[in-house]
C-alpha cells in the first residue's frame, strides 16, 4: 500500500505554468485533529493521523490572468461567496507572496463529497488547491512543502497530499511552521475499508474551524482529551504496524468518541451528532456482537465512518442501509494523494 499511494505527483511533471488542474481525496483521521495552537498558520496542538480515501475527489482548476483585479472563483459551479470566498483568495495571497507574482487568478473548483458535512470537504479541497496554484505560480514544492502549504488552507489537508495513511506532525517550538507538515506512515496489510454512512449531507451550523476554537477556549475537558490523543496515536502507530485491524478500530472509536466528549462540554455546548448517528453506533455494536469487527469514527459532523476488513465492507453498508433507510452507504478504500491532471483530465 506505502509505494502505491505515498507520493504524490511533483507540480513540475505536468501542466503548464500559469494554469494547473488537480484532484484530491477526502481523508477521515483515526486520530483526531481538534485545537490549533496557532490560527494564523493553522499549527494544531496534537499530532493526528488519517486514511486517504479512494471516492469524492475534488478537482481544481487554476488560471492565471495578469491584469485582473480579483480572483474568481466558482465553487461547484456557481460563483463562491462569503467565507468559502474569503478563504480561497487568502490561500492564493499566500501562494503569491511566496512566488513574488501578484497575477489574480481564476479558480474552479468541484467537490463530489458533500461540502461543510463532516465529511472532508476543505482537506481535498485545500489539497487540491494547494497543488494546482503551486504549479500554477511556478513553486516548486516537494511533498512536505506541499503538506505544509495544504495546512495552511485547513489544517486537515496536509493530510490528503498524501494517499494511504499519513501522520501529520503537530511541530513544536520556533521552527513550528516548518516542522508542522504530514507524511506517509507504513502500515501492515490489513485490507481496510470505511464505510461512509451519510445520515445528513447538509453543511453543518458551526465550522470546525470555530467549534474547534470554542472547545480549546471553553471546554475543561480539552486538555485532558489532548494528553490522551497523544498516547492513542502512540497506540495506533503500533496497532498499524502490527497490521491489527481490531486494535486500530478500538482505538479510532475512543479516540472519537474522546474529541465529540471535549466538544459536548464546551460553552455554548457543539453537538454534531443526530439520533441517525445514534442509530448508526447501534449498529456498529450489533455488528460486533454478531462477529463482524467494525469500529466507528464521526468528524465535525453528524454522519459515521464504519472501519471495517474490506471484506466485511459490503455488508457493514448493506446494515447501515438497511439501519437509516434515508441515510446512503459508501465504501471506501486507502486512495491516492493529491495530483497535477494533464489536459485530458488524466
Ligand atoms: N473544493 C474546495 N476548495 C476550497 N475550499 C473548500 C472546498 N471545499 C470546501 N472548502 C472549504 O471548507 C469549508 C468546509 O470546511 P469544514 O471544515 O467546515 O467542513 P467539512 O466539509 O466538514 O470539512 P472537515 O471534515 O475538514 O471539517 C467550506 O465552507 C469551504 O470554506
Ligand atoms: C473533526 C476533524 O475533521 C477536524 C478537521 O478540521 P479542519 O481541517 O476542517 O479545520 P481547519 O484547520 O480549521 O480548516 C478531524 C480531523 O480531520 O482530524
Amino acid at each position: 500500500m506505502r509505494s502505491e499511494h505515498a507520493t504524490p505527483v511533483r507540480p513540475r511533471e505536468q501542466g503548464t505554468a500559469g494554469s494547473a488542474t488537480a484532484v484530491a481525496h477526502p481523508n477521515i483521521a483515526l486520530i483526531k485533529y481538534w485545537g490549533k495552537r496557532d490560527e494564523r498558520l493553522v499549527l494544531p496542538r496534537t499530532d493526528s493521523l488519517s486514511m486517504t480515501l479512494d471516492i469524492f475527489p475534488t478537482t481544481t482548476r487554476i488560471r492565471l490572468v495578469p491584469g485582473a483585479g480579483n480572483d474568481d472563483v466558482t465553487f461547484n459551479g456557481v460563483p463562491a461567496t462569503g467565507e468559502a470566498h474569503r478563504r480561497i483568495v487568502a490561500f492564493l495571497e499566500l501562494v503569491r507572496e511566496r512566488a513574488g507574482l501578484a497575477h489574480r487568478a481564476v479558480v474552479e473548483t468541484e467537490n463530489t463529497v458533500p461540502t461543510g458535512a463532516g465529511l472532508a470537504s476543505s482537506a481535498s479541497g485545500f489539497a487540491a488547491l494547494a497543488v494546482a496554484a503551486a504549479r500554477a505560480y511556478g513553486l516548486d514544492p516537494d511533498a512536505t512543502a506541499l503538506s505544509r502549504l495544504a495546512r495552511r488552507g485547513s489544517g486537515s489537508a496536509s493530510r490528503s497530499v498524501f494517499g494511504g495513511f499519513a501522520v501529520w506532525h503537530a511541530g513544536t517550538g520556533t521552527d513550528a511552521d516548518l516542522g508542522s507538515y504530514a507524511e506517509p506512515v507504513s502500515v501492515a496489510d490489513i485490507d481496510p475499508a470505511l464505510v461512509i454512512a451519510v445520515v445528513n449531507a447538509g453543511p453543518k451550523a458551526v465550522s470546525s474551524r470555530e467549534a474547534m476554537r470554542r472547545t480549546v477556549d471553553t471546554s475543561p475537558l480539552y486538555g485532558s482529551w489532548a494528553d490522551s490523543s497523544r498516547a492513542d496515536l502512540a497506540e495506533m502507530r503500533t496497532a498499524l504496524r502490527l497490521g491489527d485491524l481490531e486494535a486500530v478500530g478500538e482505538i479510532a472509536e475512543r479516540n472519537a468518541f474522546g474529541m465529540h466528549a471535549t466538544m459536548l462540554a464546551a460553552r455554548p455546548a457543539v453537538r454534531y451528532l443526530s439520533p441517525a448517528t445514534l442509530t448508526v453506533l447501534d449498529l456498529v455494536l450489533r455488528l460486533r456482537r454478531d462477529g463482524v469487527p467494525a469500529y466507528a469514527t464521526m468528524d465535525a459532523g453528524p454522519n459515521v465512518k464504519v472501519l471495517c476488513h474490506r471484506a466485511d465492507a459490503d455488508q457493514v453498508a448493506e446494515a447501515v442501509r438497511h439501519a437509516v433507510p434515508d441515510g446512503a452507504a459508501y465504501v471506501a478504500g486507502p486512495g491516492p494523494g493529491a495530483r497535477l491532471l494533464d489536459e485530458a483530465g488524466r
